[in-house]
């Protein structure tokens, strides 16, 4: 589970992703639902059956409290096997490390500003990694794929630490700052930057520890597998769960509802194969293909349209295609 801890954030980083419904607002997301009571984030972590959470922002030790409290909630629920891990890009003090720590957080990873990769080791980071490593927290450093990186992996090598590079994505946000920079998309159908992952190339030779997420694995790996989870867990008997974790149903919409509905009883389709909703009815896909003619002749002269889709695994989730029948 990703909990998004909060959209306040000191940095300014050019290839910054936030959108702006969340960037400087003090809001809090478990995946895409917002979390306003505990039970909002332990329904969360139920649907997904998640293994862990990766605590994210905005800056999450802006609120460290918030951090801690979570942590314990969550290991509270779950258990110590729920592995979670947290991102900052601040080098926090000691005493906020071993609070950290004591509540349960496995691993830590920190993010420093492109600035000051040349100089890591006479930064404050440097104390931070050191003070994470001797807490037992798993350590390491997690940066996007930039000039520089290799500097980086010099200086994680000499640490003992991990280093994870994520290949540099163009998102709505941070496109023009990305185009003012002078990097392009790598593709029409990625949103990769090129060149990224030159950069990591580079890297992989200057340390042992070392982890690439391309863009592609980020988008077709760790969604889907979200996807797969949540799809699971919430799928009514009639929902086809396809590979990628969408759903597919058919839709009766639109037109005369109480007719559809009467049709669907006269021929003895099964309660369990069709939800009526407001203003249309769900209905297994492979119902609908086998009926479809018999009800466009009945309910097309009122309007109703009859269409298969496929959608992300969540209530009102985005449409993925929509086939009229
Ligand atoms: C999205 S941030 C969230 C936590 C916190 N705001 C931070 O930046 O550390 C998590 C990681 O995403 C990476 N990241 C940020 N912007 C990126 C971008 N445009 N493309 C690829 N990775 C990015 C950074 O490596 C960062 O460690
Ligand atoms: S540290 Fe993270 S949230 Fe803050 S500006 Fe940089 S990328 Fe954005």
């Amino acid at each position: 589970m990703v909990l998004f801890v909060t959209g306040l954030c000191p940095k300014n980083c050019f290839y910054c992703p936030l959108s702006n419904e969340r960037r400087g607002k003090d809001i809090i997301f478990a995946n895409e639902r917002p979390v306003k009571s505990d039970e909002d984030l332990l329904k969360e972590a139920e649907l997904m059956d998640a293994l862990g959470t990766g605590i994210t922002g905005g800056e999450p030790l802006l609120k460290v409290e918030r951090v801690v409290y979570y942590i314990r909630l969550l290991k509270a629920s779950f258990g110590k096997s729920h592995h979670i891990h947290l991102y900052t890009s601040l080098a926090p003090d000691r005493w906020t490390l071993e609070k950290l720590a004591k509540a349960g957080l496995d691993e830590i990873r920190f993010h420093p500003p492109q600035s000051v990769w040349g100089e890591l080791r006479h930064s404050p980071y440097s104390a931070a990694l050191q003070n994470a490593k001797e807490l037992g927290m798993e350590t390491g450093i997690e940066i996007p794929s930039l000039e520089g990186a290799e500097k980086v992996a010099a200086f994680a090598e000499e640490m003992g630490i991990f280093l994870n590079l994520n290949e540099l994505e163009f998102s709505d946000n941070n496109s023009e700052a990305l185009l003012e920079s002078g990097f392009s998309l790598e593709s029409d159908t990625s949103c990769a930057a090129a060149g990224s992952c030159v950069h990591a190339e580079n890297a992989y030779r200057a340390c042992k520890r070392i982890h690439f997420c391309s863009s592609t694995y980020k988008d077709a790996v760790q969604l889907r597998k979200r996807f797969q989870r949540i799809a699971k867990n919430t799928a009514r008997e009639f929902d086809e769960i396809t590979e990628d974790g969408t759903l597919i149903y058919g839709v009766i919409n639109g037109g005369d509802q109480t007719l559809a509905e009467e049709i669907l009883r006269e021929v003895e389709v099964p309660d369990e194969l069709f939800e009526v909703k407001e203003g249309k009815i769900e209905v297994a896909w492979w119902v609908l293909e086998d009926l479809k003619d018999g009800l466009k002749e009945e309910l097309e002269p009122f309007g109703t349209k009859l269409f298969i889709i496929e959608r992300h695994p969540f209530e009102d989730g985005l449409l993925v295609e929509l086939i009229p029948l």
